[in-house]
């Protein structure tokens, strides 16, 4: 998915970057979002450029060099920094991470570390995977995301996650942290549980959980929680998180501070885009006072608006919970005389949920995304297209993502722990707003809201988001064996990467209006443009 031509995401950004400078914190790699020039080709084409538009814009296409050259910028920006980055004279020792033969947790390193010698189904290093799979074969293709005006093809190449033959930390040495931070998500438990696994399988024996988020390392009421294959064995049963998540929190210094007393060295972070903000400033803290510590990060976010990724654990979970939420609409509406249901989802800049679960169910009428401005009033407005809904199928089914029509409510200024913007409640504003609209017209209407959001993120993990957390969690605990440190683990193109912080974060992932996906939930629900 590609960044947006739309005007939209504009004063998101803003506050985004907002957020970030409130933190005292900017990331120096990260592009902050271009938009594409609203005239010329971008415009009539719809071509999307790629993420990294914004690196693009000092490029000279009439450089013969310039995709060797693209493509050098590349290679660097999506390096994932290394312990021997800073300490170059770290030297590894064979994995203990056994593929091979599954031997029990090792009690005695004194006469050396096995490993598998002969069989190598280690990740290689220098092991790559596509990010970008399809060549458009021109700018004016459904949803091409270009480079170059001619949209030729680039070849952008990132790393591969997994166990690698060698690693960097003993495992005796080892004491690692887990924090989860932000709002629940399922599948948090399932990542807690592989982590904690794979780390005894690797053979360490000092494994904690931080409560409630970044919170848990300021609050001397909040005492670390030791954790073991025991402790999380069945937690994935259950929703929420063991550890407890918490927004906002102590400084950077203090978090590092905090790593420093406890003697953490490895430090695993689920968290969304804020999350991995402070986990990328508490990875550079820890270089600048050469602390030997690998920070990695696991995206949570049910939203599912981290860059580069495929999708996000919770994300599919939601959807289908969100099915429940749509069937009860639709039952409702279709049973009332002039019934109309309103579903609200969470999605606070991207509509993911509400798109995919508009599709998904095949219910809804109208589907409402923060990145698609839309009227309430006037002949092209929502209850215009309601009322023909009413006249024509008697009933009619509304989902919103809750970041949507945010410019049609009044703003409070408000901001929760974390520096967000509290959002006004859309659905209740469409609730009024139709009610009041028909009662004007004469037409009575039967308006029932529901809000599921919170229940949706509670649930715990379905099979896919499952397996997805386990692969997630225990690709963490490669990549810090492995040595890295400010990176993230994710899906791209189905292969399971390792990417460096910033590169995921410089702005939430959003919906592409010009998209194969949005035009796809169009066709299926049918709606017209509400501008
Ligand atoms: N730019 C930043 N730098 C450092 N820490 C940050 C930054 N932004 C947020 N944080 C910290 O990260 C934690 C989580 O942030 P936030 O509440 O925004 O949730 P999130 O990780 O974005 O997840 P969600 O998807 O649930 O919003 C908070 O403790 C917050 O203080
Ligand atoms: O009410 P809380 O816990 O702050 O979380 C709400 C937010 O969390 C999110 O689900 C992101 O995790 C957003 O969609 C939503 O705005
Ligand atoms: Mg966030």
């Amino acid at each position: 998915m590609g960044t947006l031509s739309h005007a939209a995401i504009a004063p998101r950004l803003a506050a985004l970057h907002h957020h970030r400078a409130s933190h005292g914190l900017s990331h120096p790699s990260s592009p902050s979002l271009r938009l594409p020039a609203s005239n010329g080709v971008a415009k009539k084409s719809r071509v999307v450029f790629a993420q990294s538009k914004s690196h693009n814009k000092d490029i000279d296409f009439s450089d013969p060099d310039w995709k060797s050259k693209f493509q050098r910028d590349f290679e660097r920006r999506f390096n994932i920094p290394h312990i021997t980055d800073v300490f170059p004279e770290s030297v590894p020792i064979p994995s203990t991470f056994c593929l091979r033969m599954r031997t029990p947790v090792i009690e005695d390193f004194a006469g050396g570390y096995p490993s598998d010698e002969e069989w190598h189904g280690y990740i290689n290093n220098n092991d790559r995977v596509l990010l970008k799979t399809i060549y458009y074969s021109s700018p004016t293709s459904a949803g091409a995301e270009c480079i170059d005006p001619n949209c030729t093809w680039v070849e952008q190449w990132v790393h591969r996650a997994g166990p690698r033959e060698k690693i960097y930390f003993k495992p005796e040495e080892v004491k690692a942290a887990i924090v989860t931070c932000g709002g629940l998500c399922p599948g948090l438990n399932d990542v807690i549980r592989q982590i904690v696994i794979t780390l005894e399988i690797y053979g360490v024996k000092k494994i904690v959980g931080i409560p409630y988020g970044y919170r848990g390392f300021s609050d001397k009421e909040l005492a670390e929680m030791p954790l073991s294959r025991k402790v999380v064995q069945n937690v994935h049963l259950s929703g929420g998180s063991l550890l407890g998540v918490s927004r906002g929190g102590p400084s950077v210094s203090e978090m590092v501070d905090s790593l420093e007393e406890r003697g953490i060295n490895m430090l695993f972070v689920l968290g969304g885009n804020g999350t991995h903000a402070g986990a990328d400033a508490i990875h550079n803290e820890c270089r600048k006072r050469r602390l030997r510590v690998a920070v990695v990060g696991v995206p949570k976010t049910i939203d599912n608006d981290i860059l580069l990724m495929d999708k996000t654990f919770g994300f599919d979970t939601a959807v289908e919970e969100a099915q429940r939420a749509i069937s009860s609409a639709y039952i409702e509406a279709h049973s009332a005389y002039h019934g109309v249901g309103i579903v609200k989802l969470m999605g606070r800049s991207s509509g993911f949920i509400a798109m995919h679960a508009s599709l998904s169910s095949g219910q809804i009428d109208i589907c409402l995304i923060p990145e698609v401005p839309f009227q309430m009033h006037g002949p092209h407005g929502i209850l215009h297209h309601l009322k023909y809904l009413i006249q024509t199928k008697g009933s009619a089914v509304v989902c919103v993502a809750e970041g949507a029509g945010q410019n049609l409510l009044q703003k409070t200024n408000a901001t929760d722990a974390s520096g967000n913007v509290v959002f006004g409640d859309i659905g209740v504003h469409i609730q009024q707003e139709t009610k009041k609209y028909f009662k004007q017209a004469g037409v009575p209407v039967d308006v029932k809201y529901i809000d599921p959001t919170y229940m949706i993120r509670a649930c715990r993990a379905n099979a896919s988001d499952g397996i997805l957390c386990a692969v997630l969690g225990q690709n963490a605990v490669h990549g810090a064996f492995a040595g890295y440190s400010g990176i993230t683990v994710g899906t791209c193109n189905t292969h399971y990467v390792y990417l460096p912080i910033p590169e995921v974060i410089s702005h939430p992932r959003l919906i592409d209006p010009n998209s194969r996906m949005w035009h796809r939930c169009l066709t299926s629900t049918g709606q017209p443009d509400f501008v």
